[in-house]
């Protein structure tokens, strides 16, 4: 399959007085031993300051360390018409910036009003670049962080207290009135519900992302008695007590309510997180996943029958190549596309720590789950960065991806607000088909299902259980080694849907 792209890291970012422990090179290359071979990290600038002098340290910081291809987003974490006209220097070929982030939350430190929020929206709109938003109330979570801790709530579970899925549904649905639009780390149901419906009145592409930590993990570890573990587990939004939330998010992302997974990869040891012991709004927020992202989705998503194997290709990889405008350079197997590549077993067991992880950081929120499937051989650019098991990366390998502007998924076939006063007829709900032959009342497999998603990101092959008959894509007798022994009169295979698109190619 094609190489993962992790579309959300935090690599050596400063936040809340701590510094994450994966640098460019550790984080890159626990992303390579993980099945992915590109990412893409947030330039956070301080407010205030220059938005070019802050891609330009994380370009310093990042080049010589990156052990795969990676990109950047540019977080507006303030407002002003210099920030204005940095974004439109962001998005020239010289720089390759087409994605600005900006926060509902963190208040008195990233966040933006409305009214700033606004003016970022279109401007990214009028540079046909992609906003992004970390939808959460902080005027709201900052009041009930004061009633929390003058109540005596301290510990860690505060953190989850301060902010629940109202506080996150409410900002999905107040971003959504501009758009195109992006979230980031969507994290409970009614969030999603929210972006539901927000879809249901939009004109534009509305992308959810959902993490790797919300898949794979929950919120009632805020709970645990321990302050290193239960701390290990923040970050923003929180995960939700709702044990019905993984799955949830899974079939969400099977049936394209949800586009893509990241991991937002954000880690800090033990010895940072403790900043917030005694007040827990000051915990450095974050948490892993640059690592896990693949094998935890493949785990509770594709083992559990809720997503097919072109979906899993989708959600982890080519969406996020579709949506950042690097497809088919990335997120697709073909002929001029990059050599990033992933040979996945899906046969390979092993239990998540760590022990044995390849992150810096010493705490795992996957720590002694079992999983089967994970990669066996990983290709970056041409070269095998993992070998039978065995990481073989190269510090610096990796160059940095420019992203160019105007997505054809986000603004093709998209109309702003002034040229569509109807809702076009693409954007209606999204069609469901079966794996292999179309249902007998979905006619509709002649069009172009891709053309009639909400998203522009739904897998014609993306659905639920297989059907009885049907090829159990897990257990193909296919093999590699013998193609490329010779020993089978077959030296490709053509299909109609491979993973990572449609295409008249080999895959
Ligand atoms: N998500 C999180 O808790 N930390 C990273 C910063 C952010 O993306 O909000
Ligand atoms: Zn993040």
């Amino acid at each position: 399959m094609p190489g993962g792209i992790d579309p959300h890291t935090h690599f050596e970012l400063e936040m809340m007085g701590a510094k994450c422990a994966d640098d460019f090179y550790k984080g890159t290359r626990a992303a390579v031993a993980g099945g992915t071979t590109c990412v893409i990290d947030f330039v956070l600038p301080q407010k205030g300051q220059s938005l070019l002098e802050a891609y330009n340290n994380w370009r310093e910081k990042a080049d010589g360390k990156v052990c795969c291809d990676y990109g950047l987003h540019v977080g507006v974490t303030w407002w002003s018409p210099a920030v204005k006209k940095e974004m439109q220097q962001l998005t020239s070929e010289q720089y390759g910036v087409n994605s600005f982030k900006m926060f509902m939350a963190y208040k008195d430190a990233w966040m933006l009003d409305d009214y700033d929020l606004y003016c970022a929206m279109e401007t990214c709109a009028e540079l046909k670049a992609l906003p992004q938003v970390h939808a959460e109330n902080g005027h709201i979570i900052a009041r009930n962080t004061e009633k929390l801790l003058a109540k005596g709530v301290t510990g860690p579970e505060g953190h989850q207290l301060s902010r629940d899925e109202e506080v996150e549904a409410e900002a999905v649905n107040r971003a959504c009135a501009g758009a195109p639009l992006y979230i980031v780390h969507m994290m409970s149901k009614s969030a999603v519900r929210a972006l539901q419906l927000a879809r249901t009145r939009q004109r534009h592409a509305l992308i959810g992302e959902t993490l790797a930590a919300t898949v794979g993990t929950d919120g009632t570890h805020y709970g645990n008695a321990c302050f290193r573990h239960a701390a290990a587990h923040v970050l923003s939004p929180p995960l939700r007590p709702d044990p019905s939330t993984p799955q949830a998010m899974c079939e969400a992302l099977a049936d394209d309510h949800l586009q893509l997974i990241g991991s937002d990869n954000c880690t800090f040891h033990e010895k940072d997180k403790q900043l917030g012991k005694g007040n827990f709004s000051k915990i450095p927020n974050g948490v892993n996943g640059v690592e896990d992202r693949m094998a935890i989705l493949w785990q509770k998503a594709v083992n559990t029958g809720i997503m097919d194997p072109c979906r899993f290709v989708a959600v982890t990889s080519s969406n996020a190549a579709k949506v950042f405008n690097i497809w088919p350079q990335k997120g697709r197997i073909a002929v001029n596309s990059d050599a990033d590549i992933v040979v996945w077993d899906p046969k390979l067991e092993r239990t998540i720590s760590a022990a044995n992880h390849k992150q810096a950081v010493d705490f795992n929120i996957f720590e002694g789950q079992h999983v089967v499937g994970s990669p066996q051989y990983v290709v970056v650019n041409g070269r095998v960065c993992l070998d039978d098991g065995e990481l073989r990366v190269v510090e610096g390998f990796g160059k940095f991806l420019k992203t160019p502007v105007e997505s054809p998924l986000i603004y093709d076939g998209h109309q702003s607000q002034e040229e569509a006063p109807h809702r076009p007829e693409f954007l209606e709900a999204p069609v469901r088909v079966t794996n292999g032959t179309p249902s007998p009342d979905l006619g509709l497999m002649n069009k172009s299902v891709e053309s009639l998603s909400v998203s522009g990101c739904s897998t014609p092959t993306g659905r639920k259980m297989r059907e009885p008959g049907q090829r159990n894509l897990q257990t193909s007798t296919f093999s590699i080694s013998k193609e490329i022994e010779g020993l089978d009169t077959k030296t490709s295979v053509r299909v109609r849907n491979p993973p990572g698109g449609k295409s008249s190619g080999l895959w």
